[in-house]
């Protein structure tokens, strides 16, 4: 990763447990051997019609296939930015660029915090409907559809409709739906927010899996300290007022996350390392 601004921290806890030094320290050892991001953000501003400046100068670079979670304060403008790479939300100033991809954005999903079915479709023709809009032909957007639910654990649940799926298994669906296209990029906003903790440590592993399986890039938004470490390899965490980068933060986990991982003092010692750092934000 590249390009953070000298006015961010960069700190975290390193493979031996002891944590980096806050303040304006070296960029990690991505900075010059790393792979080219898959997207680059620049002086990123959006001021919304009413006057409200959401996010304002930022900078950052997503490297391809990593995992990135935005942490932040109500209103630091996290789902700004995520519309705004998404294409969903026009910016202010600035520009994203896709450096991978011949500039343009690559096959994009989006997950919202509400799980957006279609009440009169059955789970998997929910699953299919993304296929339907790219002209894919009927028996072979089911397969894939069929395919999606097996992974997240819904085959028994092809033929249901959303009233008859808890909010876990709505949530499924709608990972499943992002991911039929296998896009690229895959763009989260507090999607599991609505759910009660085990259900959501479960789509945490679920979504885990799902990544490593599809190798795709994952940006996550969240107000979760721990959901943000026990998921990422990055943290960023935003400040408000107006939206900004204000902490860049390298999780040094293993790559297994797993109820070990959640219950060992290396994860204890990160989420306090982020905590921290998200205080502060809140005081900037
Ligand atoms: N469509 C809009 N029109 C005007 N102001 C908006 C609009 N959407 C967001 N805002 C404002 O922009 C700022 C950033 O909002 P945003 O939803 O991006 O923050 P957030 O960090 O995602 O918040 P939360 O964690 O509460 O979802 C807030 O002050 C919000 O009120």
């Amino acid at each position: 990763m590249t390009g953070r601004p000298g006015s961010a921290e960069t700190a975290g806890v390193q493979e031996d447990g002891t944590i980096a030094a806050s303040g304006h320290t070296a960029p990690s050892r991505e900075d010059s051997t790393g792979p080219a991001p898959v997207v680059a953000l620049r002086g990123v501003t959006k001021r919304y019609g009413n006057g409200t400046l959401a996010v304002q100068g930022l900078d950052l670079d997503i490297t391809t296939g990593s995992f990135v979670s935005l942490l932040g304060p109500s209103g630091c403008g996290k789902s700004t930015v995520l519309r705004m790479v998404a294409g969903l939300s026009p910016l202010t100033a600035g520009g994203i660029a896709w450096p991978r991809a011949a500039g343009r954005p690559p096959k994009l999903g989006f997950v919202f915090q509400e799980p957006t079915l279609m009440p009169w479709k059955t789970a998997i023709d929910n699953v299919a409907l993304p296929l339907r809009l790219e002209g894919v032909a009927k028996a072979e957007r089911h397969r894939r559809a069929r395919e999606m639910l097996d992974l997240v654990g819904l085959s028994d649940f092809a033929n249901s409709y959303p009233r008859e799926l808890s909010g876990g298994m709505r949530m499924r669906v709608s990972i499943a739906r992002a991911l039929v296209t296998e896009p690229e990029v895959l763009l989260l906003d507090e999607p599991f927010a609505a759910l009660d903790e085990i259900t959501r440590f479960r789509l945490n592993n679920d979504l885990l899996r799902l990544w490593e399986s599809r190798r795709f890039t994952a940006v996550f938004v969240t107000h979760s300290v721990f959901e943000s470490v026990y998921l990422s390899q990055r943290v960023v965490v935003m400040a408000a007022n107006p939206g900004r980068l204000h902490a860049d933060l390298p999780i040094a986990a293993p790559a297994r996350r797993d109820e070990a991982f959640r219950t060992s003092p290396d994860y204890a010692a990160l989420c306090r390392t982020v905590s921290e750092a998200l205080e502060r934000a809140m005081k900037a």
